[in-house]
């Protein structure tokens, strides 16, 4: 299998996480033969820094000559008082707009591992399992109209637009009831239909979508009641369906689960070029020091196997791989807890998934050949 990758690492600890992404996936392209080329480009800060925009077109023009991209995180406290449509994180929202795809798969799933790590009680938390189908285009942060009303050179105000077409809200439900179909065939739709239209709208145009799954149940909940059964009952849910800000919001909630939102991944599909990132943000106040938790963003290289090059053996050994290492008892620092073992840095964690993986291709290759 040949595919062509964009890493666009970033600013913080994105570099340092695609680093280990990187190395996971050049060591599965060695052991199973595939062809994987890697052209890295710049966004976010050190875009701004470097050529004084926060998505060059350059970067843009190597994501749409590639199969995925694979990005790691925007965002820096130095850029913190542009407005909004200069700062770093405009650079991702132009991406995900310019790529189109519409759907943000972001697994939640619990790792036994991680019981003690996690602020959950272990009987709350363990089989713990949701897909958070977060719909990425539309919504708060791309309505129009927004921005700031100025009087006198004064800013006395303030706003933003929270539209949905339906046609955006039937084409995310899909994915979530198709991705039900293949799991537990739940679907969990979060809205908050008691105050606005958006979500009056969103139940409805849900509602007639789940028409046409009915071996999947629907239940409508209002995303202040979800938030609050995501730690009090997170296994009741398999599929979470929400708008953009919620999913965004839901899904950071729902790393606690684990204990850190290193450890989540994200897939996005539905538009010309599919784009996998972790989570979790550039971290500032651990950047630079080599101890980023650098799963979320090997699992979001895994999901990329799944979702762009159709690999799901090679997807499921990097996955198995994440497993073996955490059961092993080694944690970078955000997961460290009693049961930690040793406490390993980015690299480190990086080299140790590599290694398990090894192992695991090498162990198949064992088995078929007897
Ligand atoms: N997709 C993206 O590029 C995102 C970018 N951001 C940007 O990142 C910057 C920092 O935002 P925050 O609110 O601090 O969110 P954040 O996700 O960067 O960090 C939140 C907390 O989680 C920890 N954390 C995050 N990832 C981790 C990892 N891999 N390993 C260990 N600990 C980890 C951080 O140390 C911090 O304490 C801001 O500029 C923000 O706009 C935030 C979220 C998403
Ligand atoms: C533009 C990003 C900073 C939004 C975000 O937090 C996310 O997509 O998870
Ligand atoms: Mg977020």
């Amino acid at each position: 299998m040949k595919l062509k990758v964009a890493l666009l690492p970033g600013d913080g600890i994105g570099p340092e996480v695609i680093d280990e992404a990187v190395r996971i996936l050049k060591t599965i392209g060695e052991l199973c033969d595939h062809d994987f080329e890697f052209i890295e480009k710049l966004i976010g800060g050190v875009a701004i820094r470097d050529c004084g925009s926060p998505l060059p077109v350059e970067t843009l023009d190597a994501c749409f000559a590639s199969d995925a991209v694979l990005l790691g995180a925007v965002g820096a406290p130095r850029y913190d008082d542009l407005p909004p449509d200069k700062r770093p994180e405009a650079g991702l929202l132009t991406l995900r707009r310019a790529l189109g795809g519409y759907a943000n798969l972001r697994p939640v799933v619990f790792y036994d591992a991680l019981a003690p790590s996690s602020p959950l009680r272990p009987e709350t938390a363990r089989g713990a399992d949701i897909l958070i189908v977060r719909e990425l285009l539309g919504g708060l942060y791309f309505s129009e109209p927004r921005g700031f009303v100025v009087e006198a050179g004064k800013q006395i105000a303030a706003y933003n637009t929270l539209r949905y077409e339906t046609y955006e809200i039937e084409r995310v439900a899909h994915i979530a009831f198709q991705a039900a179909r293949q799991r537990r065939r739940k679907v969990t739709s979060v809205d908050k239909a008691n105050v606005l239209e958006t979500s009056q709208l969103w139940r409805e145009t849900v509602t007639r979508v789940a028409a046409s799954y009915p071996e999947v149940s629907l239940e409508h909940l209002y995303v202040d009641a979800c938030a609050m059964r995501l730690v009090t009952h997170p296994q009741r849910f398999d599929v979470i369906l929400t708008e953009n800000l919620f999913g965004d919001i839901l899904s950071d909630e729902a790393a606690v689960i684990n204990g850190s939102l290193g450890t989540l991944a994200s897939a996005t599909i539905g538009g010309a070029i599919d784009l996998y990132e972790p989570v979790h943000g550039s971290a500032p106040d651990i950047a630079g020091r080599g101890i980023a938790n650098p799963i979320g963003a090997i699992a979001s290289a895994a999901l990329m196997l799944r979702y762009t090059a159709h690999l799901e053996q090679e997807a499921s050994d990097i996955e198995t791989a994440i497993r073996q290492v955490l059961d092993a008892g080694y944690a970078t620092p955000d997961l460290q807890s009693e049961a930690t073992r040793c406490v390993v840095g980015t690299a480190e964690m990086g080299q140790l998934i590599t290694e398990a993986l090894a192992e695991i291709v090498d162990r198949r290759r064992a088995y078929h050949a007897v």
